[in-house]
């Protein structure tokens, strides 16, 4: 459905204003230019042999440039954007860059109880028990509008709130928590409470890339303040998925002033005129170039139509999907507007940006030390255990299931995000024991031979061939591997 044909009543005038520079803006770019961007990513990450290229048949692929055993590490990839889901910081204290575990064994727990006590609600879907196993793959979001509850089997015990503040304030230390040392939070430079981080380096850098432009601390006085808290609280609210890319359009817009400034500097040595329109849009075309290599569609075309909604009521879905769009926008807008990057704000190049989130985006996981922890606990032996336990259990009585619950998100990685669909992979994205920071590991799963095509399942692959079908239409495609051609006939 082309939602341009549609009967809308919203209309942004900045889709009309700037439709050229829209068209340029998402234009899929050359073999060339994506050869090229991808060859020097690939030598940024830890990955032996890698290619990226236009495969013919859709679109990008991730092909080996050497053997890969089963079980050998074929890829650690960086994100590009990626958040917590909001509702996990309740569970999770983490860097807000690289979403490592931050403070302490102590600090997680009595932060996670104290904000539990207060009334503040964990509302995430699951207390992964998984969370060293198998990433969800791709995982489009399909359901996000709707929060799950937490299917908490055990009762919870409260504790008093002074117990848990004086093991949140660090004045009581849990037995053998020395074992699981955390990097201590670094706050936030413009001094939200909302971002932390496990080093200072962390903390500038999301300072530099996203941040600066989203922080809501009061101490920058910013007079958008106020808005950005409105658009983070229509995201928490609705979709994180906004939040996602608000950090894009924050990113492209802060690479975009960089060079902006450092072509300033320049023409200033050589006592030249500063730039035009013109130059100031390759500029911009440049700062987009992350974002533009992604494989991406309207989020409201290509938005799975949700289970309980009937296929003839779907183009006043798909609406209501761009009018919510349309909403954030708005309040992202009168928080962050640059009126030389205006064609990021348009309906149009938002729509792309979650379209391009939807279609792409992993699961962020990251294992809690919390559970290991208290799996160390109870690996103890005879008295040890005993004593340990004594002070450990109403701790773990009070938490409930919670105990386990890992840093979850979502983000898009830009390597990763080329490797398309088999039913019959030969990679995954799993996480290992070492692999406790928000990148994405993709291990080969059998051995693969240089020149093969590298796949991952954005499914369960094990699921009876039309139900694989089904899921695969979400992502807008047939999956014609040999796995579903054999199951097919
Ligand atoms: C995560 S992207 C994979 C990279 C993508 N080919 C690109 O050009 O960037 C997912 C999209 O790739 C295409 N795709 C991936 N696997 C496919 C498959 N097995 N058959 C057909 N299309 C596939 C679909 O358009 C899908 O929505």
């Amino acid at each position: 459905m082309d939602s341009s044909s549609s009967s809308s009543l919203i209309f942004c005038q900045l889709d009309k204003e700037f439709s050229k520079e829209i068209s340029s803006l998402l234009k899929p770019p050359s073999s060339k230019q994506v050869q090229e961007y991808f060859d020097e990513l690939v030598k940024t990450r830890q990955c032996n042999g890698l290619k990226i290229k236009n495969n013919g048949n859709y679109g990008k692929g991730v092909y080996a440039e050497s053997d890969f055993n089963e079980g050998e590490l074929v890829l650690k990839d960086q994100m590009l954007v990626g958040a917590q889901h909001s509702s996990n910081k309740v569970d999770c204290l983490v860097c807000s860059y690289c979403f490592r575990f931050i403070g302490s064994i102590e600090l997680q727990i009595g932060r996670k109880l104290y904000l539990q006590d207060l009334g503040v609600s964990a509302r995430m879907e699951c207390a992964t028990e998984s969370s060293d196993e198998e990433d969800n793959s791709l995982t489009a979001d399909h359901d996000d509008f709707g929060q799950c509850s937490s299917s908490n089997s055990k009762k919870k015990v409260p504790l008093p709130r002074e117990t848990i503040e004086s093991v949140m304030n660090g004045d009581v230390e849990l037995p053998y928590s020395k074992q699981f040392p955390l990097p201590s939070a670094v706050s936030c430079p413009g001094g939200c409470e909302e971002a932390y981080y496990c080093s200072k380096i962390c903390a500038e850098a999301d300072w530099e890339f996203f941040h600066s432009l989203l922080c809501t601390g009061k101490c920058l006085g910013t007079p958008s303040r106020e808005a950005l808290l409105k658009f983070i609280q229509h995201a928490d609210g609705t979709n994180d998925i906004f939040y996602l890319a608000a950090k894009a359009i924050s990113s492209t817009i802060l690479r975009y002033r960089k060079s902006k400034a450092a072509q300033v500097q320049d023409k200033g040595k050589h006592n030249e005129v500063s730039g035009n329109d013109n130059s100031d849009f390759s500029l911009l075309l440049e700062a987009w170039k992350p974002i533009s290599m992604g494989y991406k569609r309207r989020w409201w075309d290509c938005v799975a139509l949700p289970d309980d909604v009937d296929y003839r009521d779907e183009a006043s879905f798909r609406e209501q999907i761009r009018e919510l769009a349309f909403e954030s926008l708005q309040l992202l807008k009168e928080a962050i507007f640059d009126k030389e990057c205006a064609p990021l704000f348009s309906l149009e190049i938002y729509g792309h940006i979650i379209g391009m989130f939807e279609l792409n985006n992993l699961d962020l996981v990251v294992a809690s030390p919390v559970e290991d922890y208290f799996l160390y606990i109870d690996d103890l032996q005879n008295e040890k255990k005993e004593r340990a336990e004594r002070i450990t259990r109403p701790f773990l009585d009070a938490l409930g299931d919670e105990y386990s619950i890992c840093c979850q998100g979502s983000a898009f990685f830009p390597l990763q995000s080329c490797m398309n669909h088999s039913c019959h992979p030969n990679a995954k994205a799993f996480k290992r024991e070492e692999d406790r920071d928000g990148q994405a590991t993709i291990i080969a799963v059998r051995s693969i031979g240089k020149e093969e095509e590298i796949t991952i399942s954005y499914i369960d692959e094990d699921l009876p061939f039309k139900e694989r079908q089904a899921l695969l239409a979400d992502y807008g495609f047939k999956c014609s591997c040999c796995k579903c051609l054999e199951e097919k006939s």
